[in-house]
């Protein structure tokens, strides 16, 4: 784990209810006359799957982006582990990504002239991690995703589904708190988007890491613990209550 984490373990609200590991309030962000979040709250619980799902152009990138602290909004506030992450600067916010979260896209984005290994040994080389050591740890993540056979593998080498798969490997292999993926089957058949879904689920809940992930597939989201319905910036199913 790297000197970013912010410490402290789920903690317990004055009421004795548990603090959401991360908990939004009242996000609002334009972009000139397009208003993408429209006041939206959100609690995301430690080691819970969550599905964000919604129409094209509902504000589901732009919310992913603002929890995980790669967007300001123009109002409200999004904590993690009760830190607030919209008062902090670009350098906090990218020490606490950095840290804190890993990220999945819908092309995995692995480096094509790097072997599937060498892909995932990346962040730890990063995170300043010895070579060997990331190597080791490099092939453990890809046992886990199932592509271990594919490891000398360049990313040209693999099918979309292998890749990706590659990618979660990459993404959870510093053992973030919290994986955020953006659409992460939206480039793949029916198949291979349901084994990256079941690696990356049974990957993530075996390691307890929260997951944050966007999709339009019905069959992507049934993987989730959670589904959240975002329309024209506002969610209309799965908000907190309280
Ligand atoms: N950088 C930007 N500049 C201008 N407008 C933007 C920008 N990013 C998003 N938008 C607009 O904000 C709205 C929400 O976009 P967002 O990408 O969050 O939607 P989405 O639900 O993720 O869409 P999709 O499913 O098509 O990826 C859209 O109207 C989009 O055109």
């Amino acid at each position: 784990m790297s000197e970013a984490k912010v410490m402290g373990s789920p903690s317990l609200s004055a009421a004795g209810g548990s603090v959401p590991l991360l908990r939004a309030r009242g996000l609002r962000l334009s972009f000139g006359f397009t208003e993408a979040l429209r006041g939206i709250h959100v609690d995301v619980h430690a080691g819970e799957v969550m599905a964000i799902t919604g129409p094209s152009g509902s504000g589901k990138s732009t919310l992913l982006h603002v929890l995980a602290g790669v967007l300001v909004p123009d109002h409200g506030t999004v904590e993690y582990k009760q830190v607030r992450l919209t008062a902090l600067d670009e350098a906090g916010r990218s020490r606490l990504r950095l840290g804190e979260f890993g990220f999945v896209f819908q092309y995995g984005q692995l480096l094509p002239d790097l072997s599937a290994v060498d892909n995932v040994t990346i962040p730890l080389l990063l995170a300043g991690t010895k070579r060997r050591e990331a190597l080791r740890r490099a092939e453990v993540w890809l046992e886990r995703l199932g592509v271990a056979e594919h490891s000398g593998k360049l990313p040209a080498q693999l099918s979309g589904g292998q890749a990706q798969r590659v990618a979660v490997a990459r993404a959870l292999a510093t053992e973030p708190a919290v994986l955020f993926a953006d659409e992460p089957t939206g480039s793949l058949d029916s198949l291979a988007a349901e084994n990256v879904m079941l690696a990356l689920t049974e990957a993530a809940r075996a390691t307890g890491t929260t997951v944050v992930l966007i999709t339009h597939d019905p069959r992507t989201a049934a993987y989730a613990d959670r589904e959240l319905i975002v329309r024209d910036g506002q969610i209309t199913f799965g908000g907190p209550t309280g």
